[in-house]
């Protein structure tokens, strides 16, 4: 496993990593930013300044448990900067802590620096040329990695860290475990490396190491001093601080000395190196440490002290005599066989781009001239040109450009608003403000229900054959409640696949699935306060059911991928077309949730049950199409209409729009004729034949004349058995009185008249 891990799901592509990388070792993915180890040079910067903390240490705390339940012999060193991290507790409480903890010794690994100090002090003597100081892993990354030219400047000695290594292996024996600590990030990679591999077994950081103490629950404060193991460091223990190696390696300093040079910190460090690379300095030795401060400074350094606090721990650490118990074993080797080391070239090059390339990577993004250059550096890169190459080498993409984004996004925004409005134009004219046309029984029952139901918080199940008004009616149902200043989300089920459709109803986390790129708020959020109508509710599958029916019960809205639930207060209007009783027996739709759904239902009925408001409905229809159309139409001829109101009308009142409008399309004059109609209607038409209008229209009249007989046989009756008196009668027959004077004047009857036929009942 790699030593720096990125939680994809954490990342939010801010670009901080890129920006912080020194060596652009960061590949941008479409939904996370990765590390591209054959670059990377372990300086940690991008755990540092990632503010999601999206880039994280490997763990290496399970392997140090593992082996110190193993029984093997694990040796715990300390990296020299422990005193600037642990300096709630003395070094024998942390001493003892490790003892605790199960390592058989504890050592200060200052000692380490001291080992390789004589072969420095050779190599610097022997050899004439650039010396650069190969301690800090980092460097020697960088320059292994990137500057390929100055590997024989590196001096071939390895890291105090290694020295501490090999020499306790040689000293113990090669099956000794040695886990080094220290706030080095860098020395993780260490490990790893060919020339250095088999000296330390783990590399933990500080952090780590305290969050092992934590979990044993051992309080360093509270143990008693224990001495370290092995040889006591002097020197060795200045090796972290600033211009330490110069102390532990007892090269004389003097700030006039161009001879040699000391620097620390990124900044600092790639000057030194680029000058060296293009021979501007050659001075005779080079002490580089990545990290600011030395190896104080180190990305698992303690934040909660000050730089200058932690260079005087360090100091007064180096003053303070503390207690070693030094083995004899190792007083009997002073140093390890080997503390040599080589260096290998591992750049990689990358594709260069030729200018045209540049230029076009430049255009995509809108820099078309040298002024629309920003160099912003927002995208984590110094100038745009830069940014390019890296687009052009796969590390980087266009829309990381923030300029460009900007401009994308207030161009986007623009085209969406232009959008929105044709919309809502087209919803405007569709639905209209409030026209649900019709003055047959049936519309006008439908339209009492909706004022009845609208201002009551009440789901309702609209159902009825495609085409009837359905949605029309939902939205006259949101227009009468008292949310109707808040949304009507309506849905469409069956236009999104099941998948797709939960989310989109109650929204998903970020990487709740393939492509859930962003986290996304559903429509019953976006509803929230409103109304929201699920159109074709009998077409979810169970699984949407049940989610839709916990949803309604609780009020709590779970996203896909999440487990947070949000409250929301939505009122539902669900629509369908098809027998949702039949599907609770066959077992397609839940009962529950059918139970649910029907607690107030307006059937529409379909056109055909509506014939006397084709009329009327032609004409609603003519007056949207002479708007939609810009033409003036002003009627439509008898023939036209009789034919309309023959038709069966499978597709109901759309398709019926749907015809008024083609035929205002089709038309030369300003009135719809038979033949603008499709070529059916005119073959259907027979001049006389009566409509179906016609056919109810007789059937009434009939029906009219055997009732008024009836009636007014009725009202003779209870006349006589009220003796004429008019105010009794009405009593017996349980009607107002005013009803039955209506129903006298109706019948031509006078109380006269009754009295005389009481005494004829025969009439
Ligand atoms: N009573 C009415 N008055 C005026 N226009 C109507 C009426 N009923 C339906 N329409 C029109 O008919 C078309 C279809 O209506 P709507 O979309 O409401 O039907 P629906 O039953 O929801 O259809 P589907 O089942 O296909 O979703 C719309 O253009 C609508 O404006």
């Amino acid at each position: 496993m790699e030593p720096i891990v990125t939680l994809k799901e954490k990342c939010r592509k801010c670009y901080c990593c890129v920006r912080s990388c020194p060596v652009k070792a960061i590949k941008v993915d479409k939904s996370y930013t990765e590390i591209i180890f054959d670059r990377c040079i372990g300086c940690g910067n991008c755990l540092s300044n990632c503010p999601q903390q999206a880039k994280t240490v490997a763990d290496k705390v399970g392997v140090t448990e593992q082996l110190l339940a193993s029984g093997d012999m694990a040796i715990a060193v300390l990296g020299s900067s422990f005193p600037a991290f642990f300096h709630n507790a003395t070094p024998g409480q942390l001493a003892a802590g490790l003892k605790k903890l199960g390592f058989a010794e504890a050592h200060e690994g200052a000692y380490g620096a001291e080992l390789i100090a004589g072969h420095y002090a050779r190599i610097t003597q022997q050899r004439s040329m650039p010396l650069i100081s190969s301690h800090c892993p980092a460097i020697v990354d960088l320059i292994e990695r990137h500057y390929p030219k100055l590997l024989k400047n590196l001096i071939p000695v390895v890291s105090p860290m290694v020295a501490m290594g090999r020499f306790l292996k040689e000293v113990l024996g090669p099956q000794v475990r040695i886990v080094y600590i220290s706030s080095c990030i860098a020395a993780k990679f260490d490990t790893n490396m060919k020339e250095t591999r088999g000296a330390i077994d783990i590399v933990l950081t500080y952090r780590e190491l305290e969050g092992i103490f934590k979990s044993r629950q051992i309080t360093l404060q509270s143990l008693p001093d224990e001495p370290f193991d092995g040889i006591p460091p002097h020197l060795g223990k200045l090796f972290s601080i600033d211009e330490g190696t110069f102390r532990a390696f007892s090269i004389p300093v003097d700030p006039l000395d161009t001879e040699s040079v000391s620097a620390c910190g990124e900044v600092n460090v790639m000057g030194v190196i680029n000058d060296l690379a293009a021979g501007r300095i050659s001075p005779r030795l080079v002490d580089l440490r990545f990290c600011y401060d030395g190896c104080i400074g180190g990305p698992g350094r303690n934040h909660d002290v000050t730089e200058f606090y932690r260079r005087n721990l360090i100091i007064n650490h180096y003053k303070r005599e503390v207690p070693h118990q030094t083995a004899e074993h190792y007083l009997r080797h002073r140093e390890p066989v080997s503390l040599t080391r080589g260096f290998t070239s591992k750049h990689s090059r990358l594709d260069s781009p030729k200018a045209n390339d540049i230029k076009n990577i430049l255009q995509s993004t809108n820099k078309f001239s040298h002024k629309d250059e920003l160099n912003c550096r927002a995208c984590g890169y110094r100038t745009c040109r830069e940014y390019a190459v890296a687009v052009y080498q796969g590390l980087a993409e266009i829309e990381m450009c923030l300029p460009y984004n900007l401009q994308q996004l207030e161009e986007d925004r623009g085209r969406l608003i232009q959008k929105y409005e044709l919309a809502r134009r087209e919803i405007e004219r569709e639905y209209g403000d409030e026209f649900i046309v019709g003055n047959d029984r049936k519309t006008l029952e439908v339209l009492d229900l909706i004022k009845q139901v609208g201002p009551t918080p009440t789901t309702v199940l609209i159902r009825g054959e495609s085409g009837t008004g359905k949605e029309l009616t939902a939205r006259a149902i949101h227009r009468y409640s008292k949310r109707n200043d808040k949304p009507l989300v309506t849905v469409n089920c069956t236009t999104i696949t099941d998948s797709l459709l939960e989310s989109e109803l109650f929204g998903h986390k970020r990487g709740a699935f393939t492509g859930a790129i962003a986290e996304k708020k559903g429509l019953f959020e976006a509803a929230d306060g409103g109304t929201i109508f699920l159109d074709e509710i009998g077409d979810i599958t169970p699984k949407l059911q049940a989610e839709l029916l916990r949803v309604l019960d609780t009020g709590d809205v779970r996203p896909v991928g999440g487990t947070a639930a949000r409250k929301v207060d939505v009122r539902l209007i669900a629509a369908t077309n098809r027998n949702l009783e039949e599907g609770v027996k066959e077992g397609w739709f839940r009962e529950d949730l059918y139970y649910r759904l029907n607690v107030f239902t307006i059937t529409m009925p379909p056109l055909r049950n509506r014939v006397e408001s084709i009329p009327i409905l032609v004409h609603h229809f003519l007056d949207k199409a002479s708007t939609k159309l810009n033409k003036r139409i002003v009627g439509i001829e008898d023939r036209a209409i009789k034919a309309l109101m023959r038709y069966p009308w499978p597709g109901n009142i759309r398709e019926m729009h749907n015809i008024i409008e083609r035929a205002s399309v089709l038309t030369h004059d300003d009135i719809i004729r038979l033949e603008n109609l499709p070529i059916a209607f005119a073959e259907n038409y027979e001049e006389g034949a009566p409509t179906a209008l016609d056919l109810r229209n007789s059937f009434r009249a009939e029906r009219e004349r055997h009732v008024g007989k009836l009636e007014k046989k009725l009202v003779q009756r209870f006349l006589t058995e009220a003796n004429g008196n008019v105010t009794r009668a009405a009593k017996l027959a349980n009607i107002p009185r005013r009803t039955f004077y209506r129903l006298l004047d109706k019948y031509r009857l006078k109380d006269s008249d009754a009295k005389g036929r009481h005494n004829n009942p025969g009439e």
